[in-house]
């Protein structure tokens, strides 16, 4: 099965990080394309990683058999209306990245019904380590959703979900999931630092617990709580640390921000599908 010629619309962020994955696991870097208006980006795209980086959408289009689209979601239906003309007789996969857009909205935008896989990665795809959802349309046949499947689990592990909705969880999880992380890392890292490491012992002493808890709750038979349990002596340093987190209601805010941001994706789908 090909997974040769991968288009991307949109080399921001997400493309930048799928990409980056995709070279570093052996994909041809002459094998991609990519479409962006920003001359630096494109720059930084052909410097970097050694792939074709295009200011015409149209143009970039060129032998696609993989689509991905990587533009903001507000930029959805311009983007497809400008596309659709160039797809309806080669009919690409189309892999949608895009948070909280429909495969029906898409396909409306595209005036057909083209096959749509809707991926949620996240950014650590571009160290192969990402963590993506995977939803096709029943347009996409065997082949389809085992190419779509090919290219993301090049980048990390991938789960399919049973119902489109649930795209919106994905993204509310491991979508966002990196910054919420990030931010823990960023405050973690302050926290060592008023209590005087030095700027650069307090980072790495914090990366690599997070590396470190992370690998042990991923290689592990035992939960997280257990995990947890093992690190907190009775009347030790660790029951005090977690007493504070408890006092904040930690889960609450935490469940909180993730349907946060599930409404919010919820939110665009149904904006964006009443958009012409
Ligand atoms: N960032 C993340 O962690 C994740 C993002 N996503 C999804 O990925 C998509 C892209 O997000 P992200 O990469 O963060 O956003 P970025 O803004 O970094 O990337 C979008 C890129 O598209 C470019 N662009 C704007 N208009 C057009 C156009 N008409 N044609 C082609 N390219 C265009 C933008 O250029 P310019 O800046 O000049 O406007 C920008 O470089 C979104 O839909 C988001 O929901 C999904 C999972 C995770
Ligand atoms: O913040 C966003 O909307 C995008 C989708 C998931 C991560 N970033």
């Amino acid at each position: 099965m090909s997974t040769a010629n991968i288009r991307f619309i949109g080399g921001g962020n997400m493309a930048t990080s799928l990409i980056a994955g995709l070279i570093a696991d052996g994909y041809e870097p002459h094998s991609i394309q990519v479409s962006d208006p920003n001359p630096e980006r494109r720059h930084a795209l052909q410097a970097r990683l050694g792939v074709r980086a295009l200011a015409s959408n149209v143009e970039a289009l060129d032998e696609a058999e993989t689509l991905v689209l990587c533009v903001k979601p507000q930029m959805a239906a311009s983007v497809c209306a400008e596309l659709a003309p160039f797809l309806a007789e080669r009919r690409p996969l189309i892999v949608s990245v895009m948070a909280g857009v429909l495969e029906q909205s898409i396909q409306r935008w595209l005036g057909a019904s083209l096959p749509i896989v809707r991926a949620m990665p996240n950014t650590p795809a571009m160290v192969q380590t990402g963590a993506i959802g995977l939803h096709a349309s029943p347009e996409v046949d065997a082949e389809g959703r085992n190419r779509a499947e090919t290219i993301l689990r090049a980048v990390g592990l991938v789960r399919w979900v049973e119902s489109e909705s649930r795209i919106d969880a994905v993204t509310a999880i491991s979508g966002s999931g990196p910054a919420y992380f990030f931010l823990l890392m960023e405050a973690l890292e302050q926290a060592a630092i008023e209590l005087g490491l030095d700027t650069e012992t307090a980072r790495l002493l914090t990366i690599q617990t997070a590396l470190g808890a992370a690998k042990m709750a991923m290689e592990s038979d035992a939960p997280p709580a257990r995990l947890r349990e093992q690190v907190t002596s009775p009347g030790g340093t660790t029951e005090c640390a977690l007493k504070v987190f408890d006092a904040a209601d930690l889960r609450a805010l935490v469940e909180r921000a993730a349907r946060a941001a599930h409404d919010r994706a919820v939110e665009l789908s149904q904006t964006l599908s009443e958009a012409p």
